[in-house]
């Protein structure tokens, strides 16, 4: 298998003032492969979100070197990074970050657009079915304050998908969605991956680990634990044992 990403003793440190340093990632090393489904857990304060934020290229790491698809992104020009995240990565977060002046559609559209060379027709096609595929193209229309929030998370979905990215990373995506709507969300990401995008999630929520085929343990900026399990099959697997599998995993290692 290929890697798509290749972290090597990355750290991240800021400064806090008097000459003090926080060290927020602390010597990480990860590969993960194309087309996995990973996810992060670990305590609030472990660095989830950094290891998310400076493997993707969205944060500058401190030291150590990150390869996407094995191109060195640390040393990458802010443009040159900016053009990779905008063409080969996909972002959802728990705050959607919808633009409020827009309808649903015209949201998902927005970063197929913002390239020059964008063919109109065939992103709107492309937004639409995306639409179809996350059970939201009635509501294509709407503005976002009539959506709630499980459909305005497709929308969120939809608008990282639109540009067929490499990967997609997920900082709690499901994080302000009810147990239904998590599910529904849980499903099409495993839709997605499925056909080969690589996912890399934060969660805090064991029943969205449980669908993933990797969960790593983060404590004050260390992974300090993995655990490998099969991809998720929802005609074969039996969720609760998974759930139970990975509490008990979490409790080993002193969650
Ligand atoms: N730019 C920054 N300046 C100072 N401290 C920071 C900065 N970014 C993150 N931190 C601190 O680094 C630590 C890790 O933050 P991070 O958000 O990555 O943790 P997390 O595991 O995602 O937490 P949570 O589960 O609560 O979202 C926290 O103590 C946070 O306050």
């Amino acid at each position: 298998m290929t890697n798509i990403i290749e972290a090597r003793s990355v750290y991240k440190k800021v400064a806090l003032g008097n000459e003090n340093e926080l060290h927020i990632l602390r010597d990480v090393n990860l590969d993960i492969e194309e087309g996995e489904f990973v996810s992060v857990m670990g305590p609030s304060g472990s660095g989830k979100s950094t290891l998310l934020y400076n493997i993707s290229g969205m944060d500058r790491i401190s030291s150590g070197s990150v390869k996407f698809k094995g191109r060195e992104i640390s040393s990458m020009k802010e443009e040159e990074l900016a053009e990779l995240r905008l063409k080969n990565m996909g972002f959802i977060f728990q705050d959607i970050n919808l633009l409020k002046n827009l309808s649903l559609i015209d949201n998902v559209l927005f970063p197929a657009l913002v390239s020059k060379d964008a063919d109109k027709n065939a992103v709107y096609e492309k937004a639409k079915k995306l639409m179809e595929m996350t059970g939201i193209e009635k509501v294509a229309d709407h503005t976002i304050t009539q959506g709630s929030g499980g459909q305005l998370q497709r929308v969120g979905i939809c608008r990282a998908l639109i540009n067929n990215p490499d990967i997609i990373f997920g900082d709690e995506p499901t994080g302000a969605l009810d147990s239904k709507s998590t599910e529904e969300i849980m499903t099409i990401l495993a839709e997605i991956n499925k056909k080969g995008t690589t996912v890399m999630l934060v969660t805090h929520d064991v029943k969205v680990a449980a669908k993933t085929e990797r969960i790593l343990f983060m404590v004050d900026g260390i992974i300090v634990a993995q655990k490998k399990m099969s991809k998720y099959n929802e005609q074969h697997d039996n969720i609760k044992k998974r759930e139970e599998s990975i509490m008990k995993w979490l409790v080993e290692n002193g969650f």
